[in-house]
């Protein structure tokens, strides 16, 4: 690729602000379409193109996500000073941009239109962007209406898509503890990155006079109902699909995570937040949910079928860069930071 192919391909991302939902919200929702297949014991591989439809209807969504709520946030950026792509941009510039999304996106819904179920979730979770972002309905701007909107648009409507679409394409109904447990999780989920988001961006959202659910009541508030009622709902339904998928890898994972969580913890005094954002934070569990739920169930299913490996490798061609920075710390710290603490005690 040359200098200039790859600057303008740089550019295309930032418009779409693919950084923030490319592995953060698409990658578990793969992993429960991976996990809805694994469960009913259909073989990954025969749905290689569903995943892959999946994927693209997701990434055009959370483009028109993104174009449209920085369309509609110039003002407030400009005056909070964050970064907005379309500040001082042409009309034409702007129309053109959003037509590159709608365009894709009718294509999708009409490739849809035979599931008629998945077809509605998908216009739902368009609407449901275009009513957080335009005015008058601008539900941004309405309180706890916002982080309603967010939780259910960015995480339950995406995750209940893919379980439509892969029981469509199995042909096998699933089951209602599954699908109910699955939505639990994934409005619990978006709930804590909203109110996450939120509360880092207090400051930008008080000054630019936007009346979040954060600026409405305080961070501490977002805090407690992330930590007392959001917190507890995510963590239970999290424990509920482990179970009901019966899946070792997913455990295993899991596993993996909390000690290096911890690792990072005692050797790096990196505080692992449930929702209050410090200086020097991690998401507890974001980590786990883009990288190794989906990798639990391609694990999985490529133990029952070695076949199925080709989609772990094509998934890892995707996603592989959040794997590769969990190797990277784990040998960090096995590497380093352990034996230099065991040198000093011996
Ligand atoms: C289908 C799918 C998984 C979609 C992902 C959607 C997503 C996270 C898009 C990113 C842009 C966005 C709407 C951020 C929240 O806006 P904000 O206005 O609350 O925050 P801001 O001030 O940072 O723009």
């Amino acid at each position: 690729m040359n200098k200039q192919t790859l600057n303008y391909s740089q550019q295309m991302l930032a418009l779409v602000r693919a950084k923030e939902w490319w592995s953060y919200k698409l990658a578990p929702v793969l992993g429960t379409a991976y996990a809805s297949a694994a469960i009913s014991n259909i073989s990954l591989i025969s749905l290689g193109s569903t995943f892959l439809f999946l994927l693209i209807a997701l990434a055009i969504g959370a483009s028109y996500a993104s174009v449209i709520n920085n369309l509609c946030d110039r003002e407030e950026d400009r005056i909070s000073g964050k970064a907005n792509y379309f500040i001082g941009r042409s009309n034409l510039f702007r129309a053109l941009v959003t037509i590159a999304c709608i365009v894709p996106g009718s294509i999708v819904s009409g490739l849809l239109i035979q599931i008629p179920l998945a077809l509605i979730v998908y216009i739902g979770n368009w609407l449901l962007f275009t009513i957080y972002s335009v005015p008058p309905i601008r539900l941004k701007n309405r309180s706890f209406l916002g982080v309603l909107a967010m939780a259910v648009g960015e995480s339950l409507v995406p995750q209940i898509f893919a379980v439509f679409l892969v029981a469509h394409h199995t042909d096998k109904p699933l089951s209602i503890a599954w699908v109910t447990t699955i939505a639990i999780w994934a409005l619990a989920s978006g709930f804590r990155s909203i109110l996450w988001h939120q509360i880092v961006d207090f400051e930008n959202d008080r000054r630019a006079g936007i009346n979040t659910f954060a600026v409405n009541t305080s961070t501490q508030t977002l805090q407690r109902l992330g930590k007392w009622v959001v917190f507890p709902a995510e963590f239970g339904s999290l424990t509920i699909i482990l179970l009901l998928s019966n899946n070792i890898f997913t455990w295993t994972f899991l596993g993996f995570y909390l000690v290096t969580e911890w690792l990072r913890h005692y050797f790096w005094q990196l505080d692992i937040v449930i929702v209050k954002p410090t200086e020097n934070h991690r998401l507890f569990l974001f980590e786990y949910y883009d990288v190794f739920y989906p990798l639990g169930f391609l694990c999985l299913t490529g133990w029952r079928n070695p076949a199925n490996l080709i989609i772990l490798g094509i998934h890892l061609l995707f996603y592989y860069q959040r794997l590769w920075f969990w190797i990277k710390d784990l040998w960090g710290l096995l590497r380093w930071e352990i034996p230099t603490k065991l040198q000093k005690h011996i």
